[in-house]
């Protein structure tokens, strides 16, 4: 007898009493009690690496790290009492840190309140930090946060100029793990030049989230920063929302850091059972198994129906693609393994995209995001019996149903509202599960070694345009391109320094091309005049 579609959905809900969430599978119809009892071994092996984790094993063999962002959230977890004590510590001291701020008892230099935050910082330092702000902040906190999250100088430029005085009454926060990375540096840099010109001090408006002893650390100590915060080796970027990196931020803009993390331990809780049908997190995990045949094959498209959800997709982005996008599992065998998480909001994404994921390629899942109380208050009739609301939930059902009736898939999550702690379990339910499913797939879900290589031509290229300014100034009559390649040893590399030189060109970086710059045959460049 075929499963009616209700009792189907019935069979695979999940449901979290305390946190009021529902999880609903029932639309991925490669999801079977066959393929759950095919992954029983596989699932039993991803519990005992997960607890194993927990317990302080090198759950990142390739860096010989523990994983530990779970204790973050339940000190007693941590398995040495120094750690706990470092973790009880680390979030007491931003709690303090933050009400004395607020109460003004911390000031700035020159004696006023502090009334913004520059957040600098990128990749798992600013995209948590962005999206707990844009969920949770109070409407009028009592520092408003602005992000600097890119080596972008004209965003710098834009931002400083939004800012304007308010810059002298801000809270520089830096925020970098390995305390090298060169983009908050130099969004570091630009500002100090900014306090430089303005002659304001830097230091007593600055505070540092780093590892104790990285560069940044030493550079905070040396130049007496107002404070400074530690990040742990065992919390990795993309993980670090309910570490200091999170902390920080959340609690400078008087969202409730106890209740992020009250939210992530209440779903890490049952993110510890060992029994997928009782673990949101397995069955989630288990749902992309059996959407993507265990490669990937189906992107993961975030759709939630609620815009202050709607940088879920970015912070997920890298949260899920820098976990499970690796070339090769722990065997070392290549497996190009991973999942592409693309994504807004509804009912916004209707109309964008939405036409292709109904009628086009099928591969992508969607996974609805369903926030039940529609406002805070003030809800009003704009038809008889209907509300604005109304429409929104029910152009998540009408697309979902549209969806599932053309053969595409869906997960649904739904949860009563959006508060710091349905926030948090929602990370937290994301974290656990990429945990779970790279488990599943064999593969380490906490190292990048991708993200070195872009990272050293990047500097191979900066040291090229450096010789070429220098080759270039003893050549003020010019040379082709051909020539400055020759002289500057890289013939091989001729369209990079084409690429540098109409960079520093545009820029007027003391370099002008002769002739039409468009044809490139016996192009000629010169220092400018
Ligand atoms: O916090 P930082 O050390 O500056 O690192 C910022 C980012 O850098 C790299 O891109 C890593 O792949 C990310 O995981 C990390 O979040």
């Amino acid at each position: 007898m075929t499963q009616t579609l209700w009792q189907r959905y019935q069979d695979w809900l999940y449901y979290h009493n305390g946190l009021e969430l529902y999880l609903d599978l029932s639309r991925v119809s490669g999801l079977t009690q066959e393929l759950l009892q095919e992954l029983q071994p596989r699932f039993i092996r991803a519990f005992q690496d997960m607890a194993a984790l927990e317990s302080g094993s090198i759950a990142n063999p390739d860096e010989q790290r523990m994983v530990g962002h779970y204790w973050l959230r339940d000190a007693d977890l941590a398995p040495t009492p120094d750690i706990q004590r470092d973790i009880r510590e680390s979030i007491d001291r931003v709690e303090q840190f933050a009400q004395q701020v607020h109460r003004g008892e911390i000031k700035t230099s020159h004696g006023e309140k502090f009334t913004d935050i520059v957040a600098i910082g990128i990749g798992g330092s600013a995209l948590g930090p962005q999206f707990v702000n844009q969920a949770v902040a109070p409407a009028q906190p009592p520092l408003a946060i602005h992000f600097i999250d890119n080596t972008d100088p004209a965003g710098i430029d834009r931002l400083v100029g939004d800012l304007g005085d308010r810059l002298h009454t801000s809270l520089i926060v830096v925020t970098s793990k390995s305390g090298g990375t060169p983009e908050p540096r130099n969004g570091m840099w630009e500002l100090q030049r900014v306090f430089r010109q303005r002659e304001w001090l830097f230091a007593p408006q600055a505070v540092a989230v780093t590892m104790a002893g990285s560069h940044l650390d030493q550079t905070a100590q040396a130049e007496r920063w107002l404070a400074r915060f530690p990040m742990f080796d065992w919390v990795g970027g993309r993980t670090s929302e309910l570490a200091t990196v999170g902390l920080v931020p959340a609690a400078l803009q008087g969202i409730p850091i106890r209740e992020l993390l009250r939210g992530a331990r209440e779903m890490d809780q049952v993110t510890r059972i060992a029994d997928v049908k009782q673990n949101p997190a397995a069955l989630l995990a288990l749902a992309w198994y059996a959407t993507g045949q265990g490669q990937g094959r189906k992107d993961m498209v975030i759709l939630p129906y609620k815009d202050s959800l709607s940088l879920l997709s970015r912070y997920l982005q890298q949260l899920v693609m820098e976990s499970l996008g690796k070339e090769k599992d722990l065997d070392g065998h290549v497996v190009n393994q991973g999942i592409a998480v693309y994504g807004n909001k509804g009912s916004t994404d209707q109309h964008a995209y939405v036409q292709q994921l109904r009628e086009g390629l099928n591969n992508f899942f969607a996974t609805f995001i369903e926030v039940l109380k529609d406002r805070k208050s003030g809800d009003w009739e704009i038809e008889p019996g209907i509300t604005t609301g109304d429409y929104l939930s029910v152009f998540l059902q009408g697309t979902r149903q549209a969806l599932y009736e053309n053969g595409r898939e869906s997960i649904t999550i739904t949860i009563r509202e959006v508060t710091p702690k349905t926030v948090a379990a929602l990370i937290a339910l994301y974290e656990r599960a990429v945990g779970f499913y790279a488990s599943l797939i064999h593969i380490n879900a906490y190292h990048q070694p991708g993200v070195e290589a872009g990272k050293k031509v990047a500097g191979e290229i900066l040291q090229l345009q450096r010789k070429l300014l220098n080759t270039l100034r003893e050549h003020p009559h010019g040379l082709t391109l051909d020539e400055l390649a020759q002289k500057v040893q890289a013939p091989a590399e001729i369209e990079t320094i084409y690429k540098i030189l109409r960079h520093l060109e545009a820029n007027q970086r003391g370099v002008e091309f002769i002739g039409e710059k468009h044809k490139l045959a016996g192009l000629m460049v010169r220092p400018q005049n």
